[in-house]
C-alpha cells in the first residue's frame, strides 16, 4: 500500500484503540511496515500482497471511535468488522468512501447516531450488521444496494417506519428491540415475527397485532351518515375559528396597550408569531391555527416535530414561543430568529414565507431531506407547519457564515486562498452529495447563496436551509439574464433537473464572490454580468479578490477555479456541468494546490 495509505490506516487504528500503542511488535500498525507485506494485526491482502482487503478487528476491547474517512483510504478493503468493542461515537458518512466494501460488521458496540444515507452508495455491501449498538433515528433506505443479504439492526433505538427492503433477495433481516412504528411492509413470508418483536410500535404481519384500518375507512358506512358528521365538523370548524378569532383579537388589542406602555419589549419571535396568527384568521382560520393560539393561551401543543437531535430532545413548541427570540435576518424567503433556550442551546428558527404548499407535502420534503445527512449539510433539527406557517429548527452557528467572513469588517482578509479553496471543495462534494441522494425527489438546494452557508465550531462550512424553497421562474438569483428557464417549465423533469442546474449556478456565483471578494448584487452591480465582460475585455486578473493577489495566490489556480465558475453560471442550464463534475474539478484544483504548496516547501 502506498505512504498515504499506511498513514491513514495508522491514523484509523489510534482513534480506535486511543491510548494503547498499535506500532508495537505484536501489532505491527506502523507506517514504515508494510500492511500486507509485513502482516499488521487483522489485516488481510489480496493475492498480489499489494492491497488491504480485509480488517478484522473483533473481541479487543477498543475503547475509540470509528474514523471511516481514514480507513476508507484502503480503495480496495472489502471486509470491515470491529464486532464485539466498546467502540462509540457515529458512523459517518465517510464510510461510503469504501466503495469495494461487501461486509460491514459493527455489532456488540456503543455507536450511537444516526446510519448515515450514503451507506446506500455502497453498492457492492452483502452483509450489514450494526445489531446491540446504541443507534437511533430513522433506518435509512438502502433498498438501491440490490445485493444486501443481511440486514441485522436488532437492539438499538431506531425509531420512525421500516424502509423499503428488497425482501424477496434477503437472506436474514432482524429489527427486534427498536422504537420502530407504523405497519411492517409485505416481507413476502421470508421472516417471522421475531426479527420485529419488540418494537411497540409496529404492527402488522408477522406480527400477531392487526394494524388499525386507515382513518378514512373508519367514517361513517353510509354517505348519508358521512354527510352528517361532515356537517357537524363543519359547525365545530366554525365555532372554533370564531373563537380563535375573538381570542386572537382580544390578545392583539391588549398587546398593543402594552406596548405602547412599556415600549416594544416584547420579543419579535412572539410577535411574529401572533400577527402571523391574526392575519391567517383572517384569511379564514383552521385547525392548526387553532393549535397556535392554544399555545398562545397555554393550552399546550404537540405540532413542532422534532426530528433526530440529542441537543433538544423533548422539545415542544411551546418551548419555543417561551424562549427570548431575536431578529437576525430578513431575507427574501422568510425571516431567521436567534432563540435561547432555558438550557442555554441556541438555535436558529426560519420562518419561511410565502411558501405554497401544502402541510402534507412540506412534511414528506422535510423527512426526505432528513434522510440523506452530510457532515457540511446543516440538519434540520425541528420544524412545525400549519396550513400558511413553516418554521424550520437548526442549531445556531456563532461563527457566522461565509458571507460575514468575506464582506465583513475582516472584508476577507482573514480568509486566505488555501481557506476559500479547501471550503469550495467541500461545499461543491457535499452539494453533490445531497444531489445524488435526493435527485429521484428533484429536491435541490434552491438557494444557494454565501449568507446560507455557515461556520461551525471548527470553521467547517455546513450548508444550511438545504430544500427549503422551489425555485421559480421569476427567481431572478438563479437564472442567468438569458436563462432558458421560462421556456423550460413545460416538462416537469426538465423542471426538475432546472433545479439542481439552478444549484450549479449558485455555486458559480459562489466562487465568483470567494475569487473576487465582490458582493453579488449591489446598486445595480451584478457580480456575473461584471465578471464576464471583465474577461471579455482581457482583465482577467484585475477580477481577483486583491487580498489574494497580495497573499500569492496562485493565479493559475484562481483561473482554474474562475474558469470552472464560468462553466456554472453559463445561461443554458442544459450547458453547465453537474454538480458532481464541478466537484472532481475543484478537488482536483485543490490535490494541484498542496502537491505544488508541498513541493515548494
Ligand atoms: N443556523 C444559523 N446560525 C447562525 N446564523 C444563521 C443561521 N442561519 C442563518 N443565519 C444567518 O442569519 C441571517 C438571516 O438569515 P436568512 O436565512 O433569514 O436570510 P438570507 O439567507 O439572507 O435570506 P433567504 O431568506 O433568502 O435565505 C443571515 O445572515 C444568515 O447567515
Amino acid at each position: 500500500e502506498t505512504v498515504q495509505v499506511r498513514e491513514a490506516l495508522v491514523q484509523f487504528m489510534e482513534k480506535l484503540a486511543p491510548g494503547n500503542n498499535p506500532g508495537d511488535e505484536n501489532w505491527g500498525w506502523n507506517i514504515s511496515s508494510d500492511p500486507c507485506i509485513d502482516a499488521w494485526k487483522g489485516i488481510s491482502c489480496d493475492k498480489s500482497m499489494q492491497f488491504v482487503k480485509k480488517i478484522v478487528l473483533d473481541q479487543l476491547n477498543f475503547t475509540g471511535v470509528l474514523d471511516a474517512a481514514s480507513v476508507c483510504s484502503a480503495k480496495n478493503l472489502a471486509v470491515l468488522s470491529l464486532s464485539n468493542n466498546n467502540v462509540s461515537g457515529m458512523l459517518t458518512y465517510d464510510i461510503s468512501n469504501c466503495t469495494r466494501l461487501t461486509h460491514l460488521y459493527l455489532h456488540g458496540n456503543n455507536f450511537s447516531g444516526n446510519l448515515p444515507g450514503s451507506l446506500s452508495r455502497l453498492s457492492n455491501l452483502k452483509r450489514l450488521v450494526v445489531s446491540d449498538n446504541g443507534f437511533s433515528g430513522g433506518i435509512p433506505d438502502i433498498s438501491r444496494v440490490s445485493g444486501l443479504l443481511t440486514f441485522l439492526a436488532q437492539n438499538n433505538q431506531f425509531d420512525g417506519v421500516i424502509p423499503k427492503f428488497e425482501f424477496s433477495n434477503l437472506e436474514e433481516f432482524n429489527v427486534s428491540n427498536n422504537n420502530l412504528s407504523g405497519s411492517i411492509p409485505d416481507v413476502e413470508g421470508r421472516f417471522n415475527a421475531s426479527s420485529f418483536l419488540g418494537n411497540p410500535g409496529l404492527c402488522g404481519k408477522p406480527l400477531p397485532n392487526t394494524c388499525p384500518p386507515p382513518v378514512a375507512e373508519k367514517k361513517g358506512s353510509s354517505s348519508k351518515m358521512y354527510l352528517i358528521y361532515l356537517g357537524y365538523v363543519l359547525i365545530g370548524l366554525i365555532l372554533v375559528s370564531l373563537i380563535a378569532l375573538k381570542v386572537i383579537r382580544k390578545n392583539k388589542r391588549k398587546e398593543k396597550k402594552e406596548i405602547a406602555k412599556k415600549g416594544l419589549q416584547t420579543d419579535a419571535m412572539k410577535d411574529k408569531i401572533i400577527s402571523s396568527t391574526s392575519s391567517e384568521s383572517k384569511r379564514g382560520g383552521n385547525i392548526s391555527e387553532y393549535s397556535i393560539t392554544s399555545v398562545e393561551s397555554g393550552m399546550g401543543s404537540s405540532s413542532l416535530v422534532v426530528l433526530s437531535s440529542p441537543v433538544v430532545n423533548g422539545l415542544k413548541f411551546e418551548d419555543l414561543l417561551r424562549s427570548p427570540a431575536e431578529l437576525i435576518g430578513r431575507g427574501r424567503h422568510g425571516s431567521l430568529y436567534k432563540v435561547t433556550l432555558n438550557s442555554g442551546v441556541t438555535l436558529a428558527v426560519k420562518r419561511i414565507r410565502d411558501w405554497d404548499i401544502s402541510r402534507d407535502d412540506f412534511k414528506k420534503r422535510v423527512h426526505i431531506i432528513d434522510q440523506v445527512k452530510h457532515p457540511n449539510v446543516m440538519p434540520i433539527i425541528a420544524y412545525y407547519c400549519s396550513s400558511q406557517e413553516q418554521l424550520v429548527v437548526y442549531e445556531f452557528q456563532q461563527n457566522g457564515s461565509l458571507f460575514r467572513l468575506l464582506h465583513g469588517s475582516e472584508n476577507g482578509h482573514l480568509f486566505d486562498w488555501g481557506s476559500r479553496l479547501s471550503v469550495t471543495a467541500r461545499i461543491a462534494e457535499a452539494l453533490a452529495f445531497m444531489h445524488e441522494g435526493l435527485q429521484g425527489d428533484g429536491i435541490a438546494h434552491g438557494n444557494l447563496k454565501s449568507s446560507n452557508i455557515l461556520l461551525n465550531n471548527g470553521m467547517e462550512p455546513c450548508i444550511s436551509e438545504y430544500g427549503l424553497s422551489v425555485v421559480n421562474n421569476q427567481d431572478s438569483s438563479f437564472l442567468a439574464p438569458n436563462d432558458s428557464f421560462q421556456e423550460n417549465t413545460s416538462s416537469p423533469v426538465n423542471n426538475m433537473s432546472n433545479a439542481f442546474k439552478a444549484d450549479v449556478y449558485g455555486l458559480g456565483i459562489l466562487l465568483l464572490e470567494l475569487l473576487t471578494g465582490k458582493l453579488v448584487q449591489n446598486n445595480g452591480f451584478d457580480l456575473g454580468l461584471w465578471v464576464n465582460s471583465a474577461i471579455r475585455e482581457e482583465w482577467t486578473v484585475e477580477v481577483f479578490d486583491k487580498t489574494l493577489i497580495a497573499e500569492g495566490a496562485s493565479e493559475e489556480r484562481m483561473v482554474n477555479l474562475l474558469q470552472i465558475a464560468l462553466k456554472c453560471i453559463n445561461s443554458s442550464p442544459e450547458e453547465r456541468p453537474s454538480m458532481r463534475e464541478v466537484s472532481v474539478i475543484i478537488n482536483s484544483i485543490k490535490e494541484y494546490e498542496e502537491k505544488s504548496l508541498s513541493s515548494e516547501a
